[in-house]
């Protein structure tokens, strides 16, 4: 029997145009195997709408066509409904589909759902808000509120925003607690993974594992600029564990707690959260087709 396929497309994910994903679809996607049916976003939440209602429509795969901010709230939707959810990546950073493997050539990535297989993955709640591949507080929190900001979408674009900001921003006074452990620091930034990368192969915590029921609490200290090189170095050649600047604990039940309420990133998309985030994960709570 065919299985019924949705694939919801952000049109402005990666700053890449799109319009030729419907043919690309019908071109390559094998239609034996599949009932296909496509849907472009148009505004920022709608994916999780257009998914909730997938969900209540018995569609069996929801394909996300997009970056790891519309993974987010496809995969939001449908975290622990039992439905399948496949990538098509279409991201600047594409951090969950470049960890999952999945080819970034769009017309790869579509024949490879005529043979694929499905597999489940963990995901982590940050307060009340659900996370499948990174969220984190401070620097990176700051760079996404600016980029979120950016119509020039993309490596470059995120790349020139990240320089420009990084001699000015200030480290700030944290409470972590893993797992009842309390670190009491000043952080860059504190970054939660649950795959091992920010996306464009920036790998941070280079074991952290999409099903070992476990998240990754990566600590990046205050470092003079220009160490900076060094650390990005080690991050793209997966040595970020190796950096002085670097402390990496793994965990169940965290609890960061910091002076004021401020910005966050939820796989990339930039929020403002209270002083306090309690932060679990779900143990192979999401079903992927890789
Ligand atoms: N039609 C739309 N118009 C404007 N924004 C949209 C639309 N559809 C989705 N969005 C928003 O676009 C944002 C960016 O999407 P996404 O994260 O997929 O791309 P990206 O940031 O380029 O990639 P990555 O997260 O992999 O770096 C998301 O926050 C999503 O809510």
């Amino acid at each position: 029997m065919r299985s019924r396929i949705l694939f919801i497309v952000n049109p402005i994910s990666g700053g890449q145009v799109k319009t030729f994903m419907p043919s690309l679809i019908d071109q390559y996607l094998d239609d034996s195997l599949y009932d296909a049916e496509i849907i472009f976003t148009e505004y920022a939440g709608h994916a999780t709408k257009i998914a909730e209602e997938a969900v209540a429509a018995n569609i069996d795969i929801v394909a996300c066509v997009g970056g790891d901010g519309t993974i987010n709230e496809v995969a939001s939707a449908l975290e622990s409904s039992g439905k399948t959810m496949a990538i098509v990546p279409c991201g600047s950073g594409n951090g969950l589909a470049r960890t999952l493997q999945i080819p970034l050539d769009n017309r790869k990535a579509i024949q490879r759902l005529n043979t694929a297989k499905t597999c489940k993955i963990d995901s982590g709640t940050f307060n009340e808000r659900k996370f499948f591949n990174m969220a984190g507080i401070g620097f990176d929190a700051h760079i996404s509120a600016l980029f979120a900001e950016d119509k020039n979408r993309g490596f470059k674009g995120y790349i020139q925003s990240t320089f420009k900001e990084i001699a000015q921003y200030q480290a700030q006074e944290y409470e972590i607690n893993v797992d009842g452990k309390i670190y009491t620091e000043k952080a860059f930034m504190i970054s939660i993974a649950n795959s091992s990368q920010y996306g464009n192969n920036a790998h941070i915590s280079p074991f952290a594992s999409l099903n070992d029921g476990l998240l990754d609490v990566c600590i990046i200290k205050p470092f003079p600029v220009y160490k900076f090189p060094l650390l990005a170095y080690r991050m793209f050649t997966k040595l970020a564990h190796q950096s002085n600047y670097v402390d990496i604990y793994k965990g169940r039940n965290i609890k960061i707690t910091r002076a004021t309420e401020g910005p966050v990133h939820i796989d990339g998309e930039p929020l403002f959260f209270p002083k306090e985030i309690t932060i679990g994960v779900k143990p192979l709570s999401l079903t992927l087709l890789v």
